[in-house]
């Protein structure tokens, strides 16, 4: 089975945009998970322009299912993650004033870096994922630092399925095959939707966990939230 974490960064832009408190981000991920959602899913960013650092200490009071904080882990991020424990941190290299993330880590320039950081989150208790490209030599600098999982950037998935779906495959289940060769987990999210991902998963057998945000919420536009959790568990099958 793989895990559905919604990724609820949306709902906080569309609260941010009045100012006020609705959509309310707590109840959100409540109804999230109790139309069946494994997991919650944030990426709070420097400038809080949607998920907040006091949406991140709400959330973790309520949140029963897996909690994901992802981030680059600059000193405040290092505090948030470490004063509200969540179940896993995911380590994301995007630049402060970037739009959202468009780059995994790399391993090997920043194993030195990446195993400080992921000791210092492990010593805590917490799963650690890392970002990564579909590329091997990301993967196998990854399970040098020590890391739990890593997260595999499927924006390229998403822009080339429609187009040709097993080119646009191919690196994910090549580094899928040697991540789990090396005891790593495998998750994957970004520009996921109900298009593409069956596909994914039924290509990468051994997929933990997905978190998907932006085409899951515009998805909930049409369609109803809970309506469109349930169509994502049922594909994740
Ligand atoms: C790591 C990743 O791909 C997601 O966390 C995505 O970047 C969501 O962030 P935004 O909602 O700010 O685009
Ligand atoms: N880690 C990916 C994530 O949380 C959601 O990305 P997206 O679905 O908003 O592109």
């Amino acid at each position: 089975m793989t895990r559905l974490s919604v990724n609820i960064n949306k709902i906080a832009t569309l609260r941010n945009a009045r100012g006020g408190d609705m959509p309310n981000v707590v109840e959100a991920a409540q109804r999230i998970e109790s139309f069946g959602a494994q997991g919650i899913t944030v990426h709070p960013r420097p400038d809080e322009r949607h998920i907040t650092y006091q949406d991140v200490a709400d959330l973790k009071k309520v949140v029963t299912t897996e909690f994901n904080i992802e981030g680059n882990p600059n000193d405040k991020f290092i505090d948030l993650v470490l004063n509200n424990k969540p179940t896993q941190v995911t380590l994301v290299p995007d630049a402060v004033d970037a739009i959202t993330s468009d780059a995994g880590w790399d391993t090997v320039k920043n194993e030195d870096y990446l195993k400080e950081i992921v000791s210092l989150f492990k010593k805590e208790g917490i799963r650690t994922s890392i970002f990564v490209d579909p590329n091997q030599d990301m993967i196998t600098g990854a399970q040098k630092t020590g890391v739990d999982r890593i997260e595999l950037y499927t924006e390229a998935y998403a822009k080339h399925y429609q187009n040709n779906k097993l080119t646009a495959i191919r690196a994910y289940k090549e580094c899928a095959v040697l991540a789990d060769s090396l005891a790593l987990g495998v998750n994957a999210g970004h520009d996921l939707s109900l298009d593409n991902i069956a596909y994914f998963k039924e290509q990468i057998p051994v997929l933990k966990e997905v978190s998907i945000g932006h085409a899951l919420i515009s998805e909930a536009m049409y369609l109803g939230l809970e309506n469109v959790v349930k169509q994502y568990l049922n594909k994740l099958k």
